[in-house]
């Protein structure tokens, strides 16, 4: 086995065992590698079984009996019970670390599942004034209804399908069903509690609610590692097993973010009677970090024939059990309408062609020319121009309002319109993008300069003492004092001079993975010519379901059929664990 040619991790990693264990054979070595590999892309594990005679690194990898015999005789791997870097659980392989964050969120979500307080009837009377004129069977009553119903609760929905709207009757029944109970609202990324705060005050104004009720719903969201007081210090965060946060229900949107651990730490921290109402949209790319739990959680939606009960009387409409239904699947609840947009909407459309992989429905519906789609196909040395001369013009009020260094109209246009890359390096990497913006169409050197008048900023590292997360998008404009960095914060501004700034990155282009939880009116992606293995279905539906009137696809067609033929499932064993545990 060539360890060579293992990256970063994956060789650091075989090279602490070589050295902690000198008597380990090169198949179990060279199986350290592969699981620093895989968990580097987001499995939380390996599977023997399906890697079992396959070909690694040029090499195939034997049956499983004499596969795992090899490990256990390494010395650093053990089964679960015994103590070594790696854990082989089954026929699944495991750094420690990860083995234990699976197992700790199996048995707290189990633990959790089940009916939470309020009866079936009392959850009736709350949501029917909620839901007046709405039919019984209404999905998103269904929804509200499962959430009120399970201590532990998932709506799971594409863009639009009113996951917010559902969750602010959620919260208005929830106030008059538990009178004082304390509610907090976090997401992953600061941008997403931003636009989680607005989009619910938006679904509460339109509820027609008495002031009382509104007074006692939130309107502050917070970021996951802030509610969870993680220290940059430190991997452990303040609130724990030990120290439980001091709230009775919490709503975290944009779920299919959150990693594993992430995951783990914040149900420890959960109260044992606390409610969890998660949003999130299960096609989305899964976390950056190891895992994909809410997607997997979703797979057990279904309900148990007392579950089915509870919702039929919660909701007044028939419903059905599904044989094999868990507890956890009694609290989820699937949004399927899209109500931003409408049947012949050409974004609505591509989205559900690009995350279904229908490669020759996506080609065609590019080519019909809808007045909300555009796509220029070919390499990127065909594209690049054009679609610099067609971004020239689309900056026209970003320069005004920078000119005018007016904040609000800086990030009204900066808002518009979003380029989205792929990868970071490379000819159509975020990097390249960026510099060829600046230097172009900004014209300014930032190798020289790298502060002026316009120029967008992301947040990499969050600051808490500075109030910026990670993910925070900055615009820098000019003022009597110099150059300022401006951070919208709650109905004003923060305002930074540049070299206050943590960890950051020019914004004229994100990554895909960095637009994750936010929107923009239109959003161009732009493909690289060859294939690249983080190019997959739920990136392009990712980048396409950011925007709410435009999409503009640059790039070849062979790019596209690559990503929509790669259907990424992340190996783990947490479904199994909580299927047989039930
Ligand atoms: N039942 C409905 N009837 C009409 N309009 C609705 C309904 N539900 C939601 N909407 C509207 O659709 C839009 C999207 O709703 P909402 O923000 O609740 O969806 P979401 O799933 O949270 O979206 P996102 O993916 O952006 O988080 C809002 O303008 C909302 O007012």
């Amino acid at each position: 086995m060539n360890m060579v040619l293992l990256p970063g991790f994956a060789a650091e990693l075989v090279a602490w065992l070589q050295r902690g264990f000198p008597a380990a054979g090169e198949l179990a070595l060279a199986s350290a590698g592969l699981l620093a590999c895989r968990t580097d892309e987001g499995h939380v594990c390996v599977d023997l079984v399906q890697e079992a005679g396959q070909r690694w690194n040029g090499q195939p990898w034997p049956e499983l009996g004499l596969w795992r015999g090899q490990l256990l005789a390494s010395g650093f791997v053990a089964e679960p019970g015994g103590y070594a870097p790696l854990l082989l659980d089954g026929d699944r392989l495991y750094l420690a670390r990860l083995w234990s964050d699976e197992v700790a969120l199996a048995k707290q979500l189990l633990q959790r599942a089940g009916p939470g307080g309020a009866l079936p009837k009392q959850i009736k009377a709350a949501l029917d004034p909620l839901f007046a004129g709405v039919p019984a069977d209404d999905g998103q009553r269904l929804a509200a209804a499962t959430a009120l119903l399970n201590r532990v609760a998932l709506i799971a929905g594409g863009p639009g399908t009113g996951k917010t709207t559902t969750v602010a009757k959620v919260l208005a029944a929830l106030v008059m069903l538990q009178p004082g109970c304390r509610i907090r609202l976090a997401a992953p990324t600061g941008k997403a509690a931003n636009r989680m705060v607005e989009a619910l005050a938006g679904a509460k104004a339109k509820l027609g609610l008495d002031l009382v009720t509104l007074a006692e719903l939130p309107d502050q969201a917070t970021t996951l590692h802030r509610l969870l007081g993680y220290r940059p210090d430190s991997a452990t965060p303040r609130y724990g097993a030990d120290q439980p946060l001091a709230l009775d229900v919490l709503v975290v949107d944009e779920a299919s973010m959150i990693d594993l651990a992430l995951f783990s730490r914040l149900l420890q921290a959960l109260p044992p009677d606390a409610r969890l109402i998660l949003l999130g949209d299960r096609d989305q790319l899964a976390s950056v970090e190891a895992g994909s739990a809410f997607a997997e959680l979703v797979k057990l939606a279904g309900r148990t024939p007392e579950g089915a009960q509870r919702l039929a009387a919660a909701s007044g409409s028939k419903q059905l059990a599904r044989p094999g239904a868990t507890l956890l699947g009694d609290g989820i609840a699937m949004l399927s309408q899209s109500h931003r947009f409408g049947g012949n909407s050409g974004i609505g459309e591509l989205a559900r062609r690009a995350n279904a992989g229908d490669t020759a429905g996506t080609l065609a519906l590019l080519a019909e020319q809808r007045s909300d789609l555009a796509w220029q196909p070919g390499r990127a040395s065909e594209w690049l121009p054009p679609m610099l001369a067609q971004l020239e013009r689309q900056l026209d009020d970003y320069r005004s309002a920078v000119r005018e260094a007016d904040p609000v109209a800086a990030f009204q246009a900066f808002d518009r319109l979003r380029l989205l890359c792929v990868v970071r390096d490379g000819p159509v990497g975020v990097a390249a993008i960026n510099r060829l913006v600046e230097t172009r169409l900004w014209r300014q050197d930032p190798r020289r300069q790298p502060w002026y008048a316009g120029r967008p900023v992301i947040v990499r590292a969050s600051d808490a003492a500075l109030g910026l997360a990670n993910g925070d998008i900055g615009l820098c404009l000019a003022g009597p004092d110099g150059l300022r960095v401006y951070f919208p914060q709650g109905d004003g501004w923060r305002a930074l001079t540049p070299a206050r700034l943590p960890a950051h990155d020019t914004a004229f282009a994100l990554t895909v993975h960095q637009s994750q939880g936010s929107e923009f009116d239109a959003v161009w992606l732009l493909l690289p010519d060859e294939d690249v293995p983080v190019l997959s279905r739920s990136l392009i539906y990712t980048a396409v379901t950011r925007a709410r009137r435009e999409v503009a696809v640059w790039g070849s067609a062979t790019t596209l059929a690559a990503a929509l033929a790669r259907d990424v499932q992340r190996a783990s064993g947490l479904l199994d664990r909580l299927r047989s545990a039930e």
